[in-house]
């Protein structure tokens, strides 16, 4: 049986990130893909123009709606704009308690806008965190979630992703994209085993949507997989072809996004 697997992001019309990347990234990776949509993002590969965010009692109903009819193997959190989305999104997670929760904690775009409020950045530490699963923040993220400077060595990850294990989270991805050098390492921690995830640094200027790629092929193959550490190394090395492969198109005059691709012919 296919696995239903949905979304909870906010909006990309060139197709790079947010709902539409994580539901190219679903279908490429065995899943059924839905979408709840949390914020329409006037953005495309150069950066934000507009934000308009969707009404809390709107996000409930969508849902609500899905929730009540469709059986849902896993859920992917992505942008979620404001504290009122926040809330609404823990209401659902708390009625319905979907299996396997992932969420990226999405706060600035690679432009630097911002797709979080600065205040609603305790109401996601507090509230959501210690409902879901499994946490994917970069390393500016990490540091905004513990009040802390960012760390700027893999050296200092273990000891980290152990504070954000703190929060709540029961698996936390550190994501060091973020880091310089030859390779893009990232760190896995949970249920009392760290791991580093060695990842080949691709060299391209279609990185645009990286995070939301990876958290979502997380959520695709979480149902389909044993545990996380298989369902995270499996989307970490379709993330880095993805990436490879995003010479292929040509899609906007700045950061490019990464390649889906699901050959079946
Ligand atoms: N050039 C690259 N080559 C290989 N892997 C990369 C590269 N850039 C980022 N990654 C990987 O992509 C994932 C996302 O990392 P990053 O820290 O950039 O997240 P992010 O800032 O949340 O992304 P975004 O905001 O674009 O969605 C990580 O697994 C990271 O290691
Ligand atoms: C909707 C959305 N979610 C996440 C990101 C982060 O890349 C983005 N640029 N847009």
């Amino acid at each position: 049986m296919i696995v239903n697997v949905v979304t909870i992001a906010g909006t990309d019309p060139s197709g790079g990130a947010g709902i539409q990347a994580d539901l190219k990234a679903f279908s490429a990776n065995g899943a059924y893909g839905m979408s709840v949509i949390t914020a329409l993002v006037a953005q495309t590969t150069t950066g934000v123009a507009e934000v308009r965010e969707v009404p809390p009692e709107f996000v409930t109903a969508q849902l609500t709606t899905l929730l009540d009819d469709v059986r849902v193997d896993a859920v992917k959190i992505g942008m979620l704009a404001n504290a009122g989305v926040i809330r609404a999104v823990v209401a659902a997670l708390d009625r319905y308690a979907p299996p396997h929760v992932v969420l990226d904690p999405v706060m600035v775009a690679k432009s630097g806008d911002r797709l979080l409020a600065p205040e609603a950045v305790a109401v996601l530490r507090d509230e959501l965190l210690p409902r879901v699963d499994l946490i994917t923040p970069n390393l500016p993220e990490a540091a905004d979630l513990l009040g802390e400077r960012e760390i700027r060595r893999a050296d200092d990850m273990p000891a980290q992703a152990e504070r954000l294990a703190e929060l709540g989270a029961k698996q936390v991805l550190l994501k060091g994209g973020h880091l310089t050098g030859e390779s893009s390492v990232d760190l896995l921690s949970g249920d009392g085993v760290c791991e580093f995830l060695p990842g080949e640094r691709v060299v391209t200027n279609n990185d645009h949507g990286t995070g939301c790629t990876l958290s979502a092929a997380i959520a695709a193959l979480r149902p389909q997989r044993p545990d996380w550490p298989t369902a995270v190394r499996e989307a970490k090395q379709y993330l880095t072809a993805a990436l490879r492969e995003s010479h292929r198109l040509d899609v906007g005059h700045g950061h490019g996004p990464v390649h889906h691709f699901h050959q079946w012919w």
